[in-house]
């Protein structure tokens, strides 16, 4: 059943247009993720769906009901916000009541309630202390925590872990997973970190100046995606992008990039591969193979520039077809700069751009 339906939704700020006539379906119990670039109209969008801010055109429909001109609180949402906004005179428990209590709910449903949300997010030490008295991991937690009591059908999150450093956001990134997983709710995230589109999202919509992409799964957002704004902005470092077009060679279609030959064989496409267009083929980094690991099939000889070790394995910037490449190995320490790397391309997995729309072929 759709949870969260958005139906031809424009947003104007004055004459500036921010929203451009979206459409999503977001299924009761979905994970979704708004990812883009700042600015790109995803916080407005989020804003929107809460009612803080009036759309321009369009409905929005929570649990079939129009909310288009719903006051926030009668939305059934529960929005966590970067910045906490918690009280800061209150305590970690005056702050999960206090919207309750202006619902004039019963004095013991409240306290059911918040012992249910402290014991989920594990804070139930923390009840008496000031928000000035918590770590900003536990700080967020407290913002969820006011979300949850609240007992809503949709959470709002934007940018909930901004603020918190590399290792506490991998933590709590976890957390709200776990928590999704536990309470089924529809929610919808915001972020312009691909990791956390990548490992939350059922589905992700990735936008751009007020426009979604391509709303897909992680996994096909990465592998297929629509268009080169989306191949570009999805993975660090980015896919490599060589500029030629396509040619025919003894019967088989090929792709030329500086003189270069690569055979398009395992490529698969429903779109004709005619002679002379001019493409863009992206290959991802970790889907180039080096040196023993190309032999068999078409090799290429690329120019070793430099190493960055990443730990788990290492990043070779090198120079092909008068082009810079990235690939992601296992190897280390081998190369020197200006030697000579072998370099095999798996098409199968590789992705063809036509040069002028910009579109998947
Ligand atoms: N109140 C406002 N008046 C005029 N323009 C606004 C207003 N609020 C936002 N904008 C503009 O709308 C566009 C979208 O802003 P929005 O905050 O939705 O982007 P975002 O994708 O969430 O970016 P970020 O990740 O930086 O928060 C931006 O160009 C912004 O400058």
């Amino acid at each position: 059943m759709t949870s969260v339906a958005i139906k031809d939704l424009c947003l104007n700020f004055g004459s500036v247009k921010v929203l451009k006539n979206l459409n999503i379906d977001i299924d009761e119990g979905e994970f979704l993720v708004l990812l883009g670039p700042s600015g790109c109209g995803k916080s407005t969008l989020l804003n929107c769906i809460a009612g803080l801010l009036d759309a321009s055109e369009g409905q929005i429909f929570i649990k079939g009901k129009n909310v288009t001109w719903e006051e926030p609180k009668d939305r059934g949402i529960g929005m966590v916000f970067q910045s906490y906004a918690l009280y800061p005179q209150m305590s970690v428990e005056g702050n999960l009541a206090f919207g309750l209590k202006n619902a004039r709910m019963p004095k013991d449903e409240i306290a059911k309630r918040i012992a249910r949300a402290a014991e989920i997010l594990q804070i139930e030490p923390l009840l008496q202390r000031k928000p000035a008295q918590l770590s900003g991991g536990q700080r967020q937690r407290v913002a969820i925590g006011r979300a949850l009591v609240r007992d809503v059908d949709v959470f709002l999150f934007d940018e909930p872990l901004s603020n918190l450093d590399a290792k506490l956001r991998a933590e709590l990134r976890v957390e709200i997973k776990r928590l999704h997983q536990r309470l089924k709710n529809t929610m919808i995230y915001v972020t312009h970190d691909q990791i956390e589109a990548l490992t939350l999202a059922d589905r992700i919509a990735i936008m751009r100046n007020g426009i979604i992409q391509q709303l897909a799964g992680p996994h096909e957002i990465y592998n297929r995606p629509v268009n080169l704004y989306v191949a570009g902005f999805m993975g660090s470092p980015s896919m490599n992008f060589l500029h030629g077009e396509l040619a025919e060679q003894s019967g088989e279609t090929v792709f030329l990039s500086n003189g270069v030959t690569f055979s398009l064989r395992g490529y698969e496409t429903e779109t004709a591969l005619e002679p002379g267009r001019k493409v863009v083929l992206g290959v991802r980094p970790e889907h180039i193979r080096v040196d023993e690991d190309a032999n068999g099939g078409e090799t290429h000889e690329a120019v070793f520039d430099i190493e960055e070790p990443m730990g788990s394995d290492n990043l070779l910037w090198l120079k092909y077809a008068g082009q810079t490449l990235s690939v992601r190995t296992a190897a280390t320490g081998r190369y020197s700069h200006g030697g000579s790397v072998r370099l095999g391309f798996d098409m199968s997995v590789a992705s063809l751009f036509d040069a002028t729309s910009e579109l998947r072929i």
